[in-house]
């Protein structure tokens, strides 16, 4: 090559490196402190927390810069418009970050539990970001009346639901689906095996290829993950992100106020408390008290609150 020619070669390499020094892109995939971010142009970059700090979360825009390893680091996070946690009692478990929604699915089998839907209400409320709640697996008749007691229950609560079979009547499943989904990022939460896959793959066709794909390049073998997955479904202008099903949804995050605000079933009651820092729990002159006796609060709704005010702002003993 002429010394003019290694010249413009070696500007241009200067300038394509300096293009590729700082871009952002959506983190799509988290594997301890391993990341996938995805580029507006598709392309999947895998990067590492520069000074390995552990404050990525799926879903956060990050700038990353290249590294000589092949492997990008990334520099900084963008503000995010809403992140969603659940904790216990020694740390908080980021679940994923600028989501516009929460699907939290449920079904009669193989567990029915309403604690785990209402805690993720809680959550959700707590972040900011509209909850709907997917009764899944309408197909089993055994053991499917609690859970459509719930359907009921739920409604009364003024939360969106919908009912759908997304293994057996998958079309009528999707057609239902689409409207609450079009146009969002929809997280989705459930306990294990109550279909988020299932429902992923019926909103995502290409889940399956991405899900191999992510786990071949993090190198998980059958390992599952802790970390949420981010899938852009551009045939209708959305993304799901799917979670993997954990049994516990801590809450350890919560103040009291915090879950009478999320829970005006109980809340509305609190209107003639004999104590301004009434807590509803065993003080005298309750308002929410009588009101349970009187048959006005559901008595689960109002066990569910004593169970969160509790672990919320344990009583002075
Ligand atoms: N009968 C019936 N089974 C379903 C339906 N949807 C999903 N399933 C089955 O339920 C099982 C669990 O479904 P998954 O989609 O893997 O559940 P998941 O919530 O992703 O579970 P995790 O991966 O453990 O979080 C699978 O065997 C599905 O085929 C449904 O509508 N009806
Ligand atoms: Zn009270």
């Amino acid at each position: 090559m002429s010394k003019k020619g290694s010249r413009r070669a070696s500007r241009q390499s200067e300038v394509s490196q300096e293009e590729r020094a700082l871009t952002s892109g959506r983190v799509t995939a988290a594997h301890g402190r391993h990341y996938f971010v995805t580029t507006p142009a598709g392309e999947r970059i895998e990067a590492h927390r520069r000074g390995k700090k552990g404050d990525v979360v799926v879903g956060d825009i990050v700038r990353i810069s290249e590294a000589v390893s092949g492997v990008a680091a990334i520099e900084s996070i963008e503000p995010r418009k809403s992140l969603l946690y659940r904790s216990d009692e020694w740390r908080i478990k980021s679940l994923a970050a600028n989501v516009d929604q929460v699907a939290i699915v449920f079904s009669s089998r193989p567990t029915f539990n309403p604690w785990f839907i209402w805690k993720a209400l809680l959550a959700a409320h707590e972040a900011g970001i509209p909850a709907l709640v997917i009764r899944n697996k309408c197909d089993l008749g055994e053991d499917a009346e609690a859970a459509d007691a719930e359907v009921e229950r739920l409604k009364g609560l003024g939360v969106p639901t919908m009912r759908i079979s997304a293994l057996e009547k998958p079309e009528e499943a999707l057609a239902a689906l689409l409207p609450q989904f079009e146009g969002k990022t929809t997280l989705l939460v459930g306990q294990s095996g109550m279909g988020k896959s299932t429902i992923l793959n019926l909103l995502v066709p290409h889940a399956k290829a991405a899900t191999r794909e992510f786990s071949v390049a993090l190198n998980l073998g059958k390992q599952t993950t802790t970390a949420a997955r981010w899938y852009e479904a551009d045939e209708w202008q959305g993304a799901v992100v799917d979670t993997p099903g954990f049994q516990e949804f801590g809450l350890a995050h919560l103040s009291l106020s915090d879950i009478l605000r999320a829970m005006p079933d109980i809340a509305s009651h609190a209107t003639d408390c004999r104590f301004f820092n009434c807590r509803h729990l065993h003080e005298p002159g309750c308002s929410v008290k009588a009101a349970l006796e009187a048959g006005e609060i559901d008595p689960e709704r109002y066990d569910f609150y004593v169970a969160m005010a509790s672990e919320a702002d344990p009583l002075p003993r």
